[in-house]
């Protein structure tokens, strides 16, 4: 998107744990590209590669709610590895900062309380135990307080944060496995959430064009964008999570059994509570890291929904894909998989 979008781009820096073969697939064009494989955790790495940069994307994560990671690894990575970026801007001079925040900031809760086409400024009680929510919400509190710091040379570090709500698009791995799951079980899929409640989703194109138009802004507009958060917003349909899945896994050969959920709460409960006890027993043994389990069960039955113009108001953001764009491009990709089921 970078390199499309960003004329005034001369060297772009790709800094990742895995460095993917897509990096050989862009058009480059007149941009100098250098790939670099590191480690957000380790500080000296993050700052040799910061080193001369005039504004960094910051985006690297472990997004993890099924217990794959332990929340000590989760904290380094999104937390001190938030830190480690931060500092890498202050030491080197680097004067603008991006970061890739979450709704997960924001909720839902562990009361469950909805959230319902909120904004920035909606009052909602952000409380977390899940490592992933709290983490993310750490991180983000470093980088908007490290707004105003002053950066090597003495001018201030300029920083603000986009909370994309669910992702999706080309490449998300949770939509790949449900389509899979569905193929197994014979093109069907099981109601598990009621179609009332409403999850925000926002498609992965619009996500990123946000962050290229915000980290130009940033720089014309210190003053306004500065120490700001933003949610990530286009005109995708607010429906249930299932619900809004099957857009996309209905014109590629699945369908949703039910009306409503053909199990009830306590029992689903009772079945992801079971998976956290495998999860634990087979750890010494194996990764069993299913999608159902009691955080992505409530998660998935508490509604979070976002209705903002703010990022329109502040830096002329207006989504580049449109609905029926993004849910296409997604189509084309799950009907592009398969054959390559793992
Ligand atoms: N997937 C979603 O629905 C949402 C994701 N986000 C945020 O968006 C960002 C990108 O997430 P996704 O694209 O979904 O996940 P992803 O797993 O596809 O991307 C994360 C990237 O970070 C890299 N990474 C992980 N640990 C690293 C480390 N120690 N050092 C350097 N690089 C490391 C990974 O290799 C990967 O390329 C994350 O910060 C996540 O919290 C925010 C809201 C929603
Ligand atoms: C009852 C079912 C088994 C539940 C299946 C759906 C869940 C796997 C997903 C429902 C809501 C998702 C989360 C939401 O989109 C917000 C997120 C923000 C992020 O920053 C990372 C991803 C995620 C936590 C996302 C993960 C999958 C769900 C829990």
């Amino acid at each position: 998107m970078l390199l499309q979008r960003e004329p005034r781009l001369r060297e772009l820096r790709v800094f990742d744990l895995h460095l993917g073969p897509w990096l050989e697939e862009l058009q480059t064009g007149p941009v100098q590209v250098t790939a670099i494989q590191g480690d957000v955790t380790q500080a000296h790495e993050v700052t040799a590669a910061v080193a001369g940069a005039h504004v960094v994307i910051h985006t690297a994560g472990l997004v993890d709610v099924f217990g794959r990671a332990s929340s000590e690894t989760i904290h380094e990575v999104n937390v001190q590895g938030t830190q480690n970026v931060i500092e890498a801007c202050v030491q080197t001079g680097t004067q603008f900062l991006v970061y890739t925040s979450s709704m997960e900031v924001v909720g839902p809760n562990i009361k469950g309380h909805p959230f319902y086409r909120g904004n920035e400024d909606t009052p909602y009680e952000a409380a977390h135990r899940h490592p992933y929510p709290r983490s993310k919400a750490l991180a983000e509190q470093l980088v908007l307080e490290a707004n105003g710091r002053k950066v090597h040379g003495g001018l201030p570090l300029v920083t603000c944060a986009l909370r994309p709500t669910g992702i999706y698009g080309e490449g998300h791995q949770i939509m790949r496995d449900i389509y899979y799951q569905g193929q197994r079980l014979g093109g069907r899929l099981f109601r598990a959430i009621p179609a009332s409640v409403e999850h925000g989703r926002v498609y992965v194109g619009n996500v990123a064009w946000m962050h290229v138009l915000v980290a130009r802004e940033l720089q014309q507009q210190a003053a306004l964008l500065g120490g700001q958060v933003y949610f990530c917003y286009d005109s995708s349909p607010y429906k249930s999570y299932e619900d809004f899945n099957m857009e996309i896994l209905g014109p590629c050969g699945l369908r949703l059994v039910g009306a409503r959920p053909l199990l009830p709460y306590w029992l689903l409960m009772f079945l992801a509570l079971l998976n956290a006890l495998l999860q634990w027993l087979l750890r010494p043994l194996l990764l069993y890291a299913p999608l159902l389990n009691p955080y992505t069960l409530a998660m998935a039955n508490t509604t979070f929904t976002v209705s903002t113009n703010k990022a329109q108001r502040h830096f002329g953001y207006e989504p580049l894909f449109s609905w029926e764009d993004s849910r296409n491009r997604t189509i084309r990709w799950v009907r592009a998989m398969d054959g390559s089921a793992p």
